[in-house]
C-alpha cells in the first residue's frame, strides 16, 4: 500500500475500485453489461487495494475460516492470494472435465447459458469452514451451485466474498450462505 492509499477510507477505496472496472454493453450478448475485473487487475495501485481489502476482510471472518474456494474462472485470480495470506489451502472449483482424478459435480443455470461446476474429493476436509470467493454475482446460479457442490463434499461454506454483485438480479436470494460484496451496480 502507498502512504497516499494509507489516508484513504476503505469507502474511498471501494470507490477507486469502482471506478476502475470497465463496462462493456452488450457483451457477450445484448442486454448483458458486463462488468470487467480485468481493468482493475491492469492498475495495479487499485488492484493492491482490492487485495488488501479481500484479505482484510477474509480475516474478519468468525470463526476463521479453513480453506478458500476459488469459482473458474475470475475467482482464481483472487482466491489464491486470500489463502496465501492466511495460510490456508486455495481449492479450486471448474466447469466440468478440466479437474483430473475423482470429482463431484452440481448443474446451475447462468445470465447467459448454462454449465456444470466440479470439484475433486477429497479437497475439502469433513465440516472445513469454506469461503468462496469470486469477481462477480449475477443471478447466484454459480455461487449457490458452488454452495451445493462444497456441502455434497461434506463442507461447510462459512462466507462468500465477492467483488461485483449486480443487485438487479437478485443473486443473493439465491444463496443461503452470508454474502460479503464490495462494490455494487
Ligand atoms: O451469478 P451468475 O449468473 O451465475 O454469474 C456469475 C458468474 O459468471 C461469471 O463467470 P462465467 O460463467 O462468465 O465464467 P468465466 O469466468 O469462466 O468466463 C462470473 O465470473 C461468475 O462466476
Ligand atoms: N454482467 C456480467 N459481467 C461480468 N461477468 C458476468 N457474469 C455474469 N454476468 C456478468
Amino acid at each position: 500500500m502507498t502512504d497516499n492509499n494509507r489516508k484513504l477510507s476503505d469507502q474511498q477505496k471501494l470507490e477507486l475500485i469502482k471506478e476502475a472496472v470497465k463496462s462493456y454493453p452488450d457483451f457477450p450478448v445484448p442486454g448483458v453489461n458486463f462488468k470487467d475485473l480485468f481493468s482493475v487487475l491492469q492498475n495495479p495501485p487499485i488492484f493492491a487495494i482490492l487485495n488488501e481489502i479481500l484479505v482484510k476482510t477474509a480475516k474478519q471472518i468468525q470463526p476463521a475460516v479453513e480453506c478458500v474456494v476459488g469459482l473458474e474462472s475470475r475467482g482464481f485470480l483472487l482466491a489464491p492470494l486470500i489463502a496465501l495470506e492466511l495460510q490456508i489451502p486455495f481449492v479450486p472449483i471448474r466447469k466440468k472435465g478440466k479437474l483430473p482424478g475423482k470429482v463431484k459435480s452440481h448443474k446451475y443455470a447462468l445470465e447467459y447459458g448454462q454449465d456444470i461446476v466440479e470439484i475433486q474429493e477429497g479437497a475439502i476436509k469433513p465440516n472445513e469452514k469454506v469461503l468462496i470467493v469470486d469477481d462477480l454475482l449475477a443471478t447466484g446460479g454459480t455461487l449457490n451451485a458452488a454452495c451445493q457442490l462444497i456441502s455434497q463434499v461434506g463442507g461447510n461454506v462459512a462466507s462468500c466474498l465477492i467483488v461485483i454483485e449486480l443487485l438487479d438480479l437478485k443473486g443473493r436470494d439465491k444463496v443461503s450462505s452470508p454474502i460479503s460484496s464490495l462494490i455494487q451496480y
